[in-house]
């Protein structure tokens, strides 16, 4: 990359976006809610269940001007989730700022890997083994998504529900290839332990993006 996109890159006034789409929250608390998805590339936690693995390498996805993504995301909601990739391994702040300008909704979909910036109406929590949500994350948080693919994933979910505030909402979500397998269980997790609900990625059931 040149210098000078780099530079640019680096401020947030561009960023790597991947592709940036209206459809329906299919996740969480907002399941079920039209909302307008930027997903920038990027990402080097490494999940090897990731269901959005082409987002890895930032080099192939373009230098976007942010300004341009928010005048586009503007035309087709007040809900935006920012996305990816690791939406955090870039600088939100231009881009929220610029959402926020807009009137609109900032909600983020992270694992919470890297510096919390950007000012974001919803934080959605997805941490990950391989590499730990900072503590900011932590506080941030208004839902916590743990993905479960085997038994012992409900073990770290308790871990990782530990350590977020108290009024964060916490949520169990199939990883989607385990799920024949892996849903019964946690429906019975569950039911033994009601501060905790199922998320489904609905969109998937619904043949949406
Ligand atoms: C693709 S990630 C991008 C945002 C960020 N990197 C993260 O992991 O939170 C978006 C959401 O999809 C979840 N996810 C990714 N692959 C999945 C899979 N195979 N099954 C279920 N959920 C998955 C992630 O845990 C996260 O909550
Ligand atoms: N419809 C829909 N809902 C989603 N919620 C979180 C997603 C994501 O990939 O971050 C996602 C996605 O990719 N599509
Ligand atoms: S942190 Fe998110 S984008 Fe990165 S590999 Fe894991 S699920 Fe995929
Ligand atoms: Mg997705």
């Amino acid at each position: 990359m040149k210098k000078e996109v780099q530079l640019l890159v680096d401020k947030g006034d561009l960023l790597p976006l991947m592709e940036a789409f209206y459809t329906i929250q299919g996740e969480g608390y907002h399941k079920g809610t039209a909302a307008y998805f930027i997903r920038i590339g990027g990402c080097d936690v490494g999940c090897h269940w990731c269901d959005v693995k082409e987002s890895w390498n930032a080099d192939l996805h373009p230098p976007t001007k942010t300004v341009k993504i928010v005048e586009d995301a503007k035309k087709y909601s007040d809900t935006i989730v920012v996305t990816g990739g690791e939406p955090l391994m870039w600088d939100m702040s231009i881009l929220t700022t610029l959402l926020k300008d807009n009137g609109l909704q900032t909600h983020i979909e992270t694992s919470g890997a890297y510096r919390v910036t950007g000012t974001w109406d919803w934080f959605c929590l997805s941490p990950k083994k391989m590499k730990l949500p900072t503590q900011e994350a932590y506080n941030m948080a208004n839902e916590l998504k743990v993905i479960v693919y085997n038994k012992n994933d409900f073990r770290f979910a308790e871990e990782q529900a530990a350590k977020v505030n108290k009024d964060c909402i916490l949520y169990l979500q199939p990883e989607w290839s385990k799920r024949d397998k892996i849903v019964p269980e946690i429906v019975d997790y569950v039911m033994a332990n009601p501060k905790w609900k199922v998320s489904l990625q609905t969109h998937k059931y619904l043949n949406i993006p």
